[in-house]
């Protein structure tokens, strides 16, 4: 028997879309309708389904959606080409180079090209800036830790708990998870350890947990026995690992699993997200949010 609350992400994310559905619809009446545009470099089959579930969900929304997809040899200027002509054309309010880039190419110069108020990924060091500086106004936020803050805002509701003294601990140091989540949790008045490979003793830093994020991309390395009783666990792992059996063409079928070995975290968490449907699905959600908001803040003032 499992006690913890779920977190479902599918429905807050439905939630969260139906709210951006709904501020688009008045946005376009005044006028302005939004647009995003993803970039593909390859044809990673990953990249193209995770490109393609942002095109569906951007259309969902009312906006304006093309996706530019380039082959894996395309020469590095090209690409910064056509991240200049996205800058410079004013019915894209976002911008989102799909990752990985291939290794040939500095993913940091591209991303550094972005202009950042198109960044909807925020990823550019002017968004990193802002976000550290607590300027929200005009930072944009990196869509998975803004969608883990809008689960755990969800989770201290269910359970009666807030966010500010508490224990929380993030697993993973990237910039685009763990450096951002620590500190959006900072900004909520948590006191925040970022953990990573060379913690020592990292179940006995986990375990002191009242949030814990895992987002080191190892499949379910948080046990059970990491977690504090009555913890919320929010899991940003996505790992593809092997299953059983075949598929219909005969391949070995694989699944998805997160970082928290679930079955035994959600016998002592408070809450937990699962994997899949959990923070996966909101930062599709929360990549419309920052474009809609993108396309606010270049649109003149509402009368
Ligand atoms: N510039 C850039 N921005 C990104 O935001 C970005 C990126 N590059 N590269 C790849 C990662 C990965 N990513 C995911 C998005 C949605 C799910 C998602 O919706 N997952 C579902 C189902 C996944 C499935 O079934 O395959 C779930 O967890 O339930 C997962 C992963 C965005 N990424």
């Amino acid at each position: 028997m499992t006690k913890a609350y779920l977190l479902d992400g599918k429905a807050i994310a439905e939630e969260t879309l139906g709210r951006v559905a709904r501020e688009t619809a008045a946005l376009r009446a005044r006028g302005v309708t939004p647009g995003l545009a993803t970039v593909l470099v390859g044809e990673d089959p990953a990249s193209q389904s995770y490109v393609a579930s942002k095109g569906k969900a951007a259309r969902a929304c009312g906006f304006h959606s093309v996706q530019h997809t380039l082959p894996t040899t395309t020469d590095e200027l090209d690409l910064l080409a056509l991240v200049e002509s996205l800058n410079a054309d004013p019915t894209i309010h976002g911008i989102l180079v799909q990752l990985p880039l291939p290794k040939t190419m500095n993913a940091a110069r591209v991303l550094e090209l972005i202009d950042p108020r198109k960044d909807v990924d925020g990823f550019h060091p002017v968004n990193v800036g802002l976000l550290s500086v607590g300027e929200m106004d005009r930072a944009i936020v990196p869509c998975t830790p803004a969608g883990s803050m809008i689960m755990l805002d969800k989770a201290c509701a269910a359970l009666g708990r807030t966010l500010a003294g508490a224990e929380a601990v993030v697993i993973g140091r990237s910039n685009i998870v763990g450096k951002p989540m620590a500190q959006l949790l900072l900004q909520r008045h948590c006191t925040v350890t970022i953990a990573h490979s060379r913690t020592r003793d990292l179940a006995a830093v986990a375990r002191r947990a009242d949030v814990l994020v895992a987002a080191v991309g190892q499949p379910e390395m948080v046990r059970g026995d990491w977690v504090k009783p009555g913890a919320i666990v929010i899991d940003v792992g996505i790992n593809r690992v092997a299953g059983e059996g075949l598929d219909a063409s005969g391949k070995p079928k694989t699944r998805l699993v997160g970082d928290v070995a679930y079955a035994e975290a959600a016998e002592v968490a408070g809450a937990i997200t699962p994997v899949p449907g959990g923070v996966g699905r909101m930062t599709v959600a929360m990549l419309m949010a920052n474009t809609l908001e993108a396309a606010r803040r270049a649109a003149p003032a509402g009368e």
